[in-house]
């Protein structure tokens, strides 16, 4: 059920970019929006308001992701952090606010040229894969290849064997998605979101539904693609073993709150924040942050 949504949003995803592409090659010179911001800062949100109709999940939330980062985007069930990633990605239009991708506003009136321009940067690594159940692996990875580029069949054919082997899934290229692991399908999603090599990353919940080891050697992966291609990555988690191992920064997010709680190092927040709520999170003791509530003493 979920994977058949993942799949529904990943075509929305794509069929977006085919709509307004026409119209982008033909506007893109009149489109160059800079960031008022520096060549350093990837992904900026400028109090960023969303909801679904009436209803307010995140209010006013500014942070920057530098490039070469990964910063986990954390904090409880139903806090607002597909949420804010489908903002990201540009599938849910703010009601108020902007978001900055690579120094272009991808929400104001020109958005979804700016959109446009930077897609071709951008991979998203769903939570369950999202891969076409109706194509193999191989072609799934080629989808975005053939679609962006006019590459000659024989060179895509190499580049999804090159992705595919860097994943460890060359011998699986004409497997079909219901044919793998878990495991194996997010990696076969790696590879995908990562075919046209892009700038940024955006992971949501990659660990969730994997086993400890097989979730570590996802991890692996994840930093082995930042540190050799330098890829800035976003990754949606609540798995503290995660964070504590790829993450270089956290941003917290609170649903009472409605918003960010929290910026800093994973060592940082763990081991010198003060606030409850983070220290509950990091230290696994709900009854820090239950103290917290009720105005009674949080334990040590
Ligand atoms: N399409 C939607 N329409 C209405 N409400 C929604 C929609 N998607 C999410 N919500 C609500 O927004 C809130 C935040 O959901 P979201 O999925 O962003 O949280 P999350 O932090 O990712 O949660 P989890 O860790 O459990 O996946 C929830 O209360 C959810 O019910």
């Amino acid at each position: 059920m979920f994977a058949d949504h993942e799949e529904r949003t990943f075509t929305k995803w794509r069929r977006k970019e085919s709509v307004v592409a026409l119209d982008v090659r033909r506007e893109m010179g009149a489109m160059e929006p800079t960031m008022p911001f520096s060549g350093d800062v990837m992904i900026h949100t400028d109090d960023l308001t969303l909801g679904y109709g009436d209803r307010l999940i995140l209010r006013d939330v500014t942070f920057s992701v530098y490039t070469g980062e990964i910063v986990a985007v954390l904090g409880g069930s139903g806090c607002g952090k597909s949420t804010l990633l489908k903002a990201l990605i540009g599938l849910l239009p703010p009601l108020r606010g902007s978001v900055w991708i690579g120094g272009r506003c991808i929400t104001g009136p020109q958005g979804d040229m700016a959109l446009e321009a930077v897609r071709r940067h951008i991979g998203v690594l769903f939570q369950y894969g999202a891969l076409l159940g109706s194509l193999s692996i191989a072609d799934n990875v080629a989808m975005p290849l053939e679609e962006f580029t006019d590459l000659p069949r024989r060179l895509i054919e190499d580049i999804v064997h090159f992705k595919l082997e860097t994943v460890g899934l060359a011998d699986y290229a004409h497997f079909m998605p219901s044919e793998l692991s878990g495991g194996m399908r997010k990696r076969a999603a790696l590879a995908r979101a990562m075919a046209l090599d892009p700038q940024i990353l955006f992971c949501d919940e990659p660990s969730a539904g994997l086993d400890p080891i097989t979730a570590a050697e996802l991890d692996e992966l994840l930093m082995e693609c930042n540190r050799a291609l330098g890829i800035t990555m976003v990754v949606i988690t609540h798995e503290l073993a995660s964070i504590e191992t790829i993450a270089t920064r956290c941003i917290m997010l609170d649903k009472s709150a409605q918003g960010v709680i929290a910026v800093g190092t994973p060592e940082k927040l763990k081991n010198e924040s003060t606030d409850p709520r983070v220290r509950a999170f990091f230290h696994r003791q709900p009854a820090m942050l239950r103290a917290a509530e009720l105005g009674g003493s949080v334990p040590s």
